[in-house]
């Protein structure tokens, strides 16, 4: 069941997710919206619960606690299961087969199977039809599985960590590839990756978890511009909070969101989510995604940024305008 027109349109809604392993929480309490049509980077540390998440979208784990929707329905519905695709970091495809025979068992396993988008995959990488799984390289194998993703012709596809075996030159056809598909029909695209500076260029949507939780999500521009990056030299006034994890950030930033402030000296870089004019003399830029995605990633303690785009109704939503700030002696 789609939900209002593609612009409305959810391709996932979280409500309250958690998934509990033997060891310990992998997810906890994540509610958040991905807008169909969007290329949505998936961000984190290792661990951080990327697979975990991506593994209920694609209907192979059930979550612990809440519920998680796939353009409406539930992850297990025959609707959901076809109009997804996952593409999981392992790849797995018969060995005894050949390519032409994988991408005959995707055609009479996909009703919406297009031959042609998966033959032109495959054909891109010179891989032979013929070739049995077994003797190919890896990066052959990853073009063939991208072929039965595309092939599948899904509404969301769901790539975890899928290039990390190509050479730069197919990874990057691949991936022009896969933007003029998306493009072309509308598909939403989920995309766990560790390359931060290569998602700026695919991204327009932004899911960051760590140890489990949501940290950030929403347009990566609407993200970028909610944030300023500062330099300068600090007044030397004193800090705004002599103890605890704040200590150093200097007086002229209280009152704004410090999501990573490191200071040398009494220089100061920092980055913050302003609550107002910022006083002082700084020298302030917007960050780029990687700059903003790195902050995140050291300060994991840094509080939450939900943008309303990504927000799920019946769910709270914090400001998180001044608690969590955290510093780093360079
Ligand atoms: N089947 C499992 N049994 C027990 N624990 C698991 C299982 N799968 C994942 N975990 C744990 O859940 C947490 C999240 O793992 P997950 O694979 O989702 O992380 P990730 O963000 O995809 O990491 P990476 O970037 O390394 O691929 C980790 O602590 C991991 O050890």
């Amino acid at each position: 069941m789609d939900v209002g027109g593609p612009a409305e349109a959810s391709a996932i809604e979280a409500y309250g997710v958690g998934v509990k392993y033997r060891r310990g929480w992998a997810l906890r309490d994540c509610s958040f919206r991905l807008p169909a049509g969007r290329i949505c980077g998936l961000v984190g540390p290792n661990g951080a619960g990327k697979t975990t998440l991506m593994g209920i979208a694609a209907n192979l784990l059930q979550p612990t606690d809440g519920t998680l929707k796939v353009f409406g329905a539930a992850p297990e519905s025959t609707e959901a299961g076809q109009r997804t695709a996952f593409l999981a970091q392992e790849k797995p495809l018969f060995r005894r087969f050949t390519v032409a025979e994988t991408l005959r068992m995707g055609r009479e396993l996909n009703p919406r199977w297009d031959q042609r988008a998966a033959e032109n995959v495959v054909r891109a990488g010179n891989v032979p039809m013929e070739a049995k799984i077994g003797t190919l390289s890896g990066g052959q194998r990853t073009r063939v599985a991208f072929a039965l993703a595309f092939g599948k012709r899904p509404d969301l596809l769901m790539l975890d960590e899928p290039m990390s075996d190509l050479d730069p030159l197919v990874r990057r056809e691949l991936m022009s590839t896969l933007m003029a598909e998306a493009a072309e029909h509308g598909t939403t695209v989920l995309m766990s990756s560790h390359m931060l500076s290569e998602l700026e260029s695919i991204c327009d949507f932004l899911l960051v978890v760590s140890s489990g939780g949501l940290r950030m999500a929403g347009d990566v521009d609407e993200l970028r511009s909610a944030h300023v990056l500062l330099s300068g030299v600090a007044s030397g006034e004193g800090n705004s909070r002599p103890q605890g994890p704040a200590q150093g950030v200097p007086a002229e930033l209280a009152g704004h969101t410090v999501v990573e402030c490191r200071t040398s000296g009494r220089q100061v870089n920092a980055l913050i989510r302003p609550n107002g004019p910022v006083t002082g003399q700084w020298q302030a830029v917007t960050p780029n995604l990687e700059e903003l995605l790195l902050s995140y990633l050291r300060c994991p303690d840094a509080p939450p940024l939900i943008s309303p785009e990504a927000h799920v109704p019946g769910q709270a939503y914090g400001s998180g305008a001044s608690n969590g700030t955290r510093t780093v002696a360079a």
